[in-house]
């Protein structure tokens, strides 16, 4: 992209040189400064001085130590420098507990050692968006934040009919352990609902993991959702813990189940079952109790597809099922989300509140919104950050219609590009492979060759 690091700071505590040079490479793609300590002693100047966006701590400092007493306590030390500090735990010894206890004291995530570069990446990146998002929110004011930068400073809004069914069905599921599948077109706010799911049930106290299985290569889910355990496979070179037991007394959300593989679906329905999980190339199976919540945007007769989803499977997990209504469904609740995100985006960014006019107003009212919420949430960012002292005018949100309002003479086809700026360029692909896949963010990422997470970026970068 040639634009520079996405973010500024990150410090890495590990008594490792190795760890400490390879990291320090590898996060160079993410930040501008990667700074390193062989001990928490030593990391103290450089965090006091200037707040890191993501801090990765080494879960065991003392020689052969691994019940990570000493990292828990060193965690707790820098959360309470400040309480928003976003800490990644690296856990070697591949407890499950340590992983656990880390994110009951108040890490944002962790990764396991050996890892693998992608990982460590996706999960320092969202870290640090998470961090950005804190700061953001507490300079605009904003009430306390949900851990996670895609749902920072909103709950999920909306009085319209459709909207109240869903948040009666969510108070009423949430308290249960009952298993919930979440339904909905993409950015109908799939993932907000599974949070307050969380947040209303008996495990709000506990752990919610996330694992989006859009944006974790196949090759890897399997390790990522139930461990390994060394010498599993070849790249297996120490016990990893999995996510399923990591998420051990609290939730587990996993978004985009429809991109679970067929091979690992019936292994997934084994653990739902008997309440258990393999490691790969484990002899044993480890008891957990996990609550699950999992969403998709797959059409339903897709997902009543045995050839793409087992029926055994979906009948696990929707025991209760929850359907967001597309945004065009539900337009009374505009006005609403108007009013919350040109709130929270004038806040963010120190703006006056921008005044609407009658004709922004109109068509923002009678729009289709392929891309739903989300998709409102960025016209209105984007508006913010373009406003002058009048009032706003339709042009001013840049809204794309639906492919199938777009008439056919509107499709173009394939054209030799004349602009060559990279930057533009990048937004018109963007637009397009949105547009030509009805704005299926999967299939979009796909044809883009990029992740659901990176093409996320860059509709946010666009304002798309
Ligand atoms: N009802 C709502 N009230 C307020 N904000 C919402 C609502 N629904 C969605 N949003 C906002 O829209 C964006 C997308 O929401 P979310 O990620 O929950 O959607 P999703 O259905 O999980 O999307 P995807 O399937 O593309 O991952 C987020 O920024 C979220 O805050």
């Amino acid at each position: 992209m040639g634009s520079g690091p996405e973010f500024d700071y990150c410090v890495v505590i590990d008594d490792d040189d190795d760890i400490l040079m390879a990291s320090r490479l590898l996060l160079r793609r993410l930040f501008a400064e990667v700074a390193t300590a062989r001990s928490p002693d030593e990391a103290f100047p450089l965090i006091e001085t200037r707040t890191p966006d993501v801090v990765l701590l080494d879960a065991n400092f003392a020689r052969g130590a691994t019940d990570a007493a000493e990292g828990l306590a060193w965690l707790e030390k820098l959360l309470g420098v400040d309480p928003e500090m976003v800490v990644v735990m690296i856990t070697a010894h591949a407890g499950v507990q340590v992983a656990v206890a880390a994110m009951k004291r108040g890490a944002t995530d962790f990764v396991s050692k050996p890892w693998s570069n992608d990982k460590l990446l996706a999960t320092v990146r969202t870290a640090a968006a998470l961090r950005r998002s804190r700061k953001a929110a507490v300079a605009g004011g904003a009430a306390p934040v949900p851990a996670s930068p895609v749902v920072a400073g909103s709950a999920l809004l909306g009085k319209s009919p459709a909207m109240a069914r869903v948040h009666s069905l969510i108070a009423r599921a949430a308290p249960t352990d009952a298993n919930v599948l979440v339904l909905g077109e993409n950015g109908t706010g799939k993932e907000l609902a599974a949070r307050e799911l969380h947040r209303q049930s008996l495990r709000a106290n506990e752990v919610m993991l996330t694992v989006d299985l859009g944006a974790v290569s196949e090759d890897l889910i399997d390790s990522e959702l139930f461990g390994h355990v060394k010498g599993a496979f070849t790249d297996a070179r120490a016990d990893r813990v999995g996510r399923i037991q990591a998420a051990d007394g609290g939730t587990l959300f996993l978004d985009e189940i429809g991109n679970l593989p067929l091979r690992l679906q019936p292994k997934l329905l084994t653990v739902l079952e008997q309440r258990q999980v393999t490691p790969v190339g484990a002899n044993r199976p480890v008891p957990v109790d996990i609550r699950v919540i999992a969403a998709t945007n797959l059409p339903l007769e897709k997902l009543h597809d045995e050839r793409h989803f087992r029926q055994d499977l979906l009948f696990r997990l929707n025991t209760v099922e929850i359907d967001l209504p597309p945004l065009r469904e539900r337009l009374e609740d505009v006005p609403e989300l108007i009013e919350h995100y040109l709130g929270h985006y004038a806040r963010r960014y120190g703006r006056a509140v921008p005044q609407i006019g009658a004709a922004a107003r109109a068509t923002l009212l009678s729009h289709d919104w392929p891309g739903n919420v989300r998709a409102l949430r960025h016209a209105l960012e984007r508006a913010v950050i373009l406003a002058r002292d009048v009032p706003l005018e339709p042009e001013d949100f840049a809204l794309v219609a639906s492919p199938a309002r777009i008439a056919p003479a509107a499709v173009v086809p394939p054209r030799p590009v004349d602009d060559l700026n990279l930057d533009r360029v990048e937004r018109r692909l963007v637009e397009e492979a949105l547009r030509k896949h009805g704005y299926n963010i999967s299939l979009a990422a796909n044809a883009l060759g990029l992740s659901r997470a990176a093409l996320y970026r860059r509709m946010e970068k666009h304002g798309l």
